[in-house]
């Protein structure tokens, strides 16, 4: 099965996309009409550039308004397919997507239609052509795949078959099964684009919207598991009409583009028990430690900022300099070294995250999976913590379950008192990542097609200067939580974070506790900083969530945030950012399954009260 992607879905002119998709791995390209008529290359010259680069043209699209049109239209509509067949000649491409006609002066009546698209099939038979019937969602009359497949029964010629594109079934909710109706050597073409869900109107949604499979809400898995399931062996083609991908770079969507396309298709034959091409979707257990790069200058106050949350120097590395703190099963590294990865993480980005370690139910396999998916893996000096690149350069390294406990033996020097010491923390609760709004479909495309992890709804979340959108991303369990945040506010405070510290990465770290309270006393004792919460906050809360006079005094005391959902209720409090760059959350959990959304406003407007530059 080839993979295949639509000129449309990339940035540039058309000798960029195709150079795109060749680098990225592609096996076929379809020309978009607009992409061709704006270019300067003739059709011959557009084929031997795709040839020379090991490519085929699997597809010309679209070609518009042709059935059930009044004369002379009819006739302009015949001679311009005419027009068309003789680029594609030239192009070498035998396949023509027709769309439903989208005309206000289009006849609905059926047997027009059909004599009509059976007049096209003629007029491709006779140039050796193939015609793929799609149903665009917002046509004047066909809609619906199911009534394009009826038609293209009674058309009934060799040259007439059906196109199928999962936004138009998927966004009208057609039933995948109904794809089992159609017969598999009358489908011309498959066309796949995911897309998140919203009520919006059809033709806006499809052209602004869509995004590469597994990347938005709808169920292209279920799609591409129907059309293998009745044996369609034909090209998958990323057809992504996407503000963001028009404007981005062209190499990086082409390469998530064959990373969505082979992870979906593996998702299809899984579901149909048939062999696949790499491991399954890596399970993760949970976060066994965060890794934090730390420049000489930061170390005393870095030191001290671990100290003051309550967690213990538990052991020194034997070989470098290297410290493991811990409370509870909350595991930070302190990198200090002055050679190796974490040192140009941090010469790049500054004192940050520059790793997670997870523990994984197969490592081996999650690297397999990775690398089987363009995924870039790094070899550390320990064999058993396999690592693969992620957001903003970090590494998550892989480790398989029971292999930690020896990791920290046969590296650290242990304290065995400081382990013994129950700390305040419990665990990390969740990561906040903090990525370019150009990177963040992508980023959703790396945890989603490399681990198995579900999506909460996005929220928009507002910054006094400027919307934040975070998306929620967590294991099935919920012991591994990232959320993954971006905005294009110039000034917002994951603006700032990504200037100043030179690209993408983790801006807060959030630790759980069974006892928020007695956590927010100890660590003001020992003198940690503690984001500010304003008074109007504290009484809006005491009154919403009917708090007593005694809760409400430790909330204001504390500086406390409060939410409540069906799930539960959820207490959070901030500590200061370290040098203004990334910052602790610690959190009491119970069983509320968010993340406190509601109260990021007031988190980022008590922020925005310490940012020293001005607005411009
Ligand atoms: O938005 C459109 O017009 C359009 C054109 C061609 C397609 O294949 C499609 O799915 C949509
Ligand atoms: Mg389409």
């Amino acid at each position: 099965m080839k993979n295949a992607i639509a000129s449309v879905s990339l940035s540039g002119t058309l000798e960029d996309k195709i150079r795109a998709a060749a680098a990225a791995g592609f096996d076929e390209i379809e020309i978009f009409d607009l992409d061709f008529v704006a270019s300067p290359l003739s059709a011959r010259e557009t084929r031997k550039l795709i040839g020379d680069l090991g490519l085929t043209v699997s597809l010309y699209q679209p070609f518009r308004d042709l059935e059930g049109m009044p004369a002379p239209l009819r006739e302009r509509a015949f001679a311009r397919l005419e027009q068309k067949f003789d680029v594609m000649a030239e192009l070498g491409c035998d396949r023509l997507l027709l769309c439903s006609n989208c005309s206000s002066l289009s006849s609905g009546d059926r047997g027009r239609m059909i004599a009509d698209l059976r007049e096209a099939g003629e007029r491709a038979g006779r140039r050796g052509l193939l015609i793929g019937y799609e149903a665009l969602a917002w046509a004047t009359h066909v809609w619906d795949h199911r009534e394009a497949w009826e038609i293209v029964k009674a058309v009934d010629h060799p040259n007439f078959g059906i196109l199928l594109d999962s936004f138009h079934s998927l966004s009208r909710q057609v039933p995948v099964e109904s794809i089992r109706e159609i017969d598999p050597a009358k489908i011309v073409y498959v066309q796949l684009a995911d897309a998140p869900v919203l009520d919006m109107d059809r033709l806006y949604w499809s052209r602004h919207f869509r995004n590469l499979p597994g990347q938005g809400g709808f169920d292209v898995e279920g799609y591409v598991t129907e059309l293998l399931r009745i044996g369609y062996d034909g090209p998958l083609s990323l057809e992504i009409f996407n503000d963001r991908f028009r404007s981005t770079s062209a190499a990086l969507v082409a390469k998530d583009g064959v990373r969505s396309l082979n992870a979906v298709r593996d998702a299809a034959c899984r579901n149909l028990a048939r062999q696949t091409a790499m491991p399954g979707k890596a399970e993760i257990v949970g976060l066994e430690f965060v890794e934090f790069a730390v420049a000489p200058e930061d170390r005393a106050a870095m030191e001290t900022m671990a100290a003051e949350m309550g967690f213990a120097l538990a052991g020194r590395h034997r070989a470098k300099d290297v410290e493991l703190w811990r409370s509870g099963a909350a595991n930070l590294v302190l990198n200090f070294e002055e050679e190796g990865f974490a040192r140009s993480y941090r010469l790049t980005h500054g004192s940050a995250l520059c790793a997670i370690g997870l523990t994984v139910k197969d490592s081996a396999a999650a690297i397999t999976r990775a690398k089987a998916l363009g995924g870039k893996t790094h070899v550390s000096d320990i064999p058993s913590m396999p690592a693969i690149r992620g957001v903003g350069g970090s590494l998550v390294y892989v480790l398989d379950e029971g292999v930690a406990a020896g990791v920290w033996e046969s590296e650290f020097e242990l304290d065995a008192a400081a382990l013994a010491r129950p700390g305040p923390i419990e665990a990390i609760d969740h990561l906040a990542v903090v990525v370019h709004t150009d990177e963040f479909l992508s980023w959703q495309l790396y945890w989603r097609a490399l681990f198995d992890v579900r999506l909460q709804t996005a929220q928009d979340v507002v910054d006094p200067n400027g919307l934040v959108v975070s998306q929620a991303i967590q294991n099935p369990s919920g012991t591994f939580r990232l959320t993954m945040n971006s905005t294009d506010a110039r000034n917002a405070l994951s603006s700032r974070f990504l200037n100043q510290t030179f690209g993408a990465g983790f801006q807060h770290i959030a630790f759980r506790t069974a006892d928020l309270v007695s956590l927010g006393k100890q660590v003001r004792a020992s003198g940690l900083e503690c984001l500010p919460i304003p008074a109007n906050y504290h009484d809006d809360a005491a009154a919403r969530f009917a708090l007593s006079a005694e809760e409400g005094e430790q909330m204001r005391a504390l500086d406390l945030l409060i939410d409540e959902d069906a799930t539960g209720r959820y207490l959070q409090f901030y500590s200061r950012a370290f040098n203004k760059s990334f910052f602790f959350e610690f959190v009491q959990r119970d069983s509320y399954e968010g993340y406190g959304a509601p109260n990021a406003p007031i988190r980022l407007a008590a922020q925005s009260r310490y940012r020293t530059e001005p607005v411009p």
